[in-house]
């Protein structure tokens, strides 16, 4: 109910809002107009604020002429709108359209019908009168002289064809073709009838004709004598008209009348002509053909009536059924071809003209004539004369007639060789085309498939180097650098086999001694509340109870107070290789202020190129040690080999000098503190991108033939490689244990998709870190700050991959 209402109301709302924006857009336009006018007026002003006034003045106009063009821009959204409106919200007008429009094309449609009804009466009707004059004009009195009872008197008509044999044929296709017509007439009579009364539009040469259908075939035409025989006789003698060509025009007539096109452009005489002839010719050859067939038959009935002689052979063979058959087959095979042949005799005999284009058997013809005439003219001069006449008589009349008579020999030759020739040419250009067609679709084909495997080729390459991107060594780059390696130019990345560093592995560490956390000083703080605790955001503790350092979840103070008098010194490793030693200051800078403040820390950085490490002042009790090492040509190296490096420096250096050690990237930068509530066994941090995230889309490596594989549906945290820490013998056996899966994999051609921070994953699975340090730890200064994260202790700096890493 509520509905229909609200529709209405908020069509008036947008109504209004549309004039209110008319209304704004006009007042805007004709106030920034009126606003431009004043500017531009001149008022008296001194010298000094003329040329200051001038350019406020152009700013004021260039700024108030936009705002018209807005405006109108505006107007211009705002007609746009309003169509829109009317076009979605209008319905009941579009409807009315629509109505309006059905109506239209309805009534259009019912006076098309009328017309085509009315029209098809008249020519039914024409149709029939057609016919019944087509067939009474072969009446047996109405052929052989003009003037006679057959001849028909419609006014200027005559039906009769000069020179053309009278004989039975015809006489037997009336009166076969007669009696169906009595049977039509009669069913149609009353239709025929009413079509009358429908038209009555009555022309002398229609008036009569359904009554004269329902009497005798007789009747009608004498009625049809009475009724049409007005025309003068003269009219009547003029052999180039036929009754059925007049017939037809006023049948064209009409139709043009009632398709309103009675005064538009007639056809050219020409044409027409054209047309009737084809026409006539059209209607000349199937009388012929008729006439013919009627022979053939007549023929055939004589030859049944009078021989008695296969009768009697039938009887003779009576014994043998089966050759009886078989002779009674090949007998009227037999009569096939010779009523053929007969037939073939037949049209030539009475003449047939020379027409058509059909230019080899029209020489045959030709040939066949002039042979005929010359065996006559050796037998019988003069009916050899006769015939030459009667075909020359033949050819004028159908000369006359409009008929192109072709019986040059010389000229037919010629056209015979035109017309082969052209064939010949038709012919060969097919082929050519042809040929040309398979060949282009071959090519084609071709063009296709080169085009879908560079195409896929490009897809490939796109995957292969993303994945290089991501740090992913593939097979054929393996390839290559070995290639290189035998070549002699380039660095060897990884062997088909390896023995871990012996030498360290093989060492018996005496580590300091461990310190027992003391006696706390008596401190006043805060009770811990066990029903409240301080973070309920986060986790902070995992399922095997090893603690997450959020901010809120522990009292600096307790713990400066239990480390500090442990004297403990907490080792730092960075690498600063290639590049990267840019990032040295900026770290160094902010670890002396913010890590581990008041507590002895040695820093060893390691490096390809010492002498580009910056002098940096520390604090009392913290000292930096640059350990140089090799450089390897790609950063993934570089990055991995970190475990190999920090694990032989613990052995052969750390392990004496600090009893905590942290392993740290160098492009990352301290902002806030860094306390002794990192310290731990073993301490992983976790990664930034991945604390909020299903385990399912770490990005752990998952291809089992790596050691660092971890299936799906296994994981706690995705660890960052960024950070790690613990006790120093604890980070030996981590890097230990890190650089041997890494060497694992280097020996079956594999490389992790994260590298080492792929192998700490995996070794942090199994080896749980006993504390866990929050993205607070390992933060990334290109992501915004989530509320979880309060404090941002230590972050990635913003650099160029692509720059540092080259
Ligand atoms: C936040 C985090 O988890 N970062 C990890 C991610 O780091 P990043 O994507 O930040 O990698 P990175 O370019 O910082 O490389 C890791 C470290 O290797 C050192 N280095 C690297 C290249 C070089 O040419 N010279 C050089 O000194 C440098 O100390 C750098 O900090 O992925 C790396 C492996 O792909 C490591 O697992 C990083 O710990
Ligand atoms: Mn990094």
């Amino acid at each position: 109910m509520a509905q229909p209402r609200v529709l209405p109301q908020s069509k008036e709302t947008l109504l209004q809002s549309y004039n209110k924006r008319l209304k704004d857009d006009v007042k805007s336009i004709m106030d920034n107009f009126t606003e431009i006018i004043k500017t531009a007026k001149i008022e008296d002003e001194t010298q000094v604020s003329r040329a200051t006034q001038g350019e406020q003045d152009n700013y004021e106009m260039h700024v108030r002429a936009a705002n018209i063009v807005r405006a109108g821009e505006s107007l211009m959204k705002l007609v746009s709108d309003l169509k829109q409106f009317l076009i979605l919200n209008d319905f009941p007008s579009v409807n009315e359209a629509i109505n309006q429009r059905n109506q239209q094309l309805r009534s259009l449609q019912e006076e098309c019908d009328k017309k085509l009804i009315a029209l098809r009466d008249e020519i039914s009707i024409d149709l029939y009168e057609l016919e019944e004059e087509y067939y009474s004009s072969r009446s047996p009195t109405g052929c052989k002289c003009p003037g006679e009872g057959g001849v028909h008197s419609i006014p200027g008509l005559i039906v009769s064809k000069p020179g053309q044999p009278e004989d039975a044929v015809r006489q037997v296709k009336k009166q076969k073709k007669k009696k169906p017509r009595k049977q039509t007439e009669k069913k149609n009579a009353p239709s025929a009838k009413r079509m009358v009364s429908n038209t009555s539009k009555p022309t002398p040469g229609q008036k009569a004709a359904p009554q004269a259908s329902k009497s005798s075939p007789q009747g009608g035409t004498q009625n049809r004598k009475e009724s049409l025989a007005t025309g003068s006789k003269s009219e009547l003698s003029s052999p180039s008209v036929s009754a059925i060509n007049l017939l037809r025009q006023r049948l064209h007539e009409k139709i043009k009348k009632a398709s309103g096109q009675d005064n538009a452009k007639e056809l050219t005489p020409a044409v027409l002509e054209k047309r009737q002839r084809r026409k006539y010719e059209r209607e000349r050859k199937k009388r012929r053909q008729k006439e013919l067939k009627m022979k053939a038959k007549m023929e055939k009935k004589e030859t049944e009536e009078v021989p008695e002689e296969p009768e009697n052979k039938k009887e003779e063979s009576k014994a043998e059924v089966v050759f009886n058959r078989v002779e009674v087959h090949e007998e009227s095979e037999l009569n096939k071809v010779q009523k053929k042949k007969e037939k073939r005799k037949a049209v030539k005999g009475n003449i047939t003209p020379l027409t058509g284009k059909n230019y080899k058997q029209l020489l045959s013809r030709l040939e066949t004539r002039k042979n005929k005439l010359e065996e006559l003219k050796e037998k019988d001069e003069k009916k050899a004369q006769e015939l030459e006449t009667k075909i020359k008589w033949t050819n004028a009349l159908y000369k006359a007639e409009g008929v192109k008579i072709r019986d040059d020999e010389e000229r037919l030759k010629e056209a015979l060789k035109r017309k082969e020739k052209r064939k010949a040419q038709r012919k060969k250009q097919w082929q050519e085309r042809t040929v040309r067609v398979v060949e282009k679709m071959q090519q084609r084909q071709d063009k296709r498939k080169k085009n879908i495997q560079k195409k896929k080729k490009e897809r490939i390459e796109k995957k292969k180097a993303r994945a290089r991107k991501k740090g992913r060594v593939l097979p054929e780059d393996l390839k290559k650098a070995g290639f290189k390696a035998i070549g002699g130019s380039g660095k060897v990345h990884y062997l088909p086999y390896y023995l871990p560093c012996p030498e360290i592995f093989s060492m018996k560490l005496q580590y300091t001694e461990e310190k027992l956390i003391q006696l706390f000083p008596q401190l006043f703080y805060q009770q811990p509340r066990v029903l409240a605790p301080k973070r309920q955001d986060v986790l902070t503790v995992t399922p095997w109870l090893a603690p997450i350092v959020w901010e809120g979840t522990f009292n600096p103070e307790i713990l400066e107070s239990a480390y500090r008098p442990l004297n403990l010194t907490i080792g730092v490793t960075a690498f600063a290789v290639g590049k990267y030693t840019r990032f040295v200051r900026r770290f160094l800078e902010s670890a002396e202020r913010h890590f581990l403040r008041g507590f002895q820390v040695n820093y060893y950085i390691f490096t390809d190129s010492p002498q580009s490490i910056p002098q940096t002042q520390l604090q009392p009790g913290r000292r930096l040690a640059v350990v140089p090492i090799h450089k390897f040509s790609s950063w993934q190296e570089i990055s991995m080999r970190r475990m190999e490096a920090i694990n032989r420096h613990v052995a052969q250096v750390s392990h004496r000098e600090v009893q905590y050690l942290f392993c740290l990237d160098i492009d990352m930068v301290f902002h806030n503190p860094w306390g002794p509530e990192t310290l731990g066994d073993m301490v992983a941090a976790i990664h930034p991108g991945y604390f909020n995230v299903a385990r399912e889309q770490f990005p752990y490596e998952r291809r089992s033939s790596s050691a660092a594989f971890i299936p799906e549906g296994e994981g706690d945290f995705y660890y960052g490689g960024a950070v790690f820490g613990g006790l120093v013998r604890k980070v030996y056996e981590f890097t230990k244990s890190c650089h041997m899966t890494i060497l694992a994999d280097k020996a079956n051609g594999i490389m992790a998709a994260w590298q080492e921070e792929s192998h700490l994953n995996r070794h942090f699975l199994s080896h749980k870190p006993s504390k866990v340090l929050s993205p607070e730890y390992i933060w990334d200064d290109r992501k915004p700050k989530p509320p979880e994260i309060r404090l941002i202790r230590f972050s990635t700096v913003n650099k160029n991959y692509e720059e540092v890493r080259n």
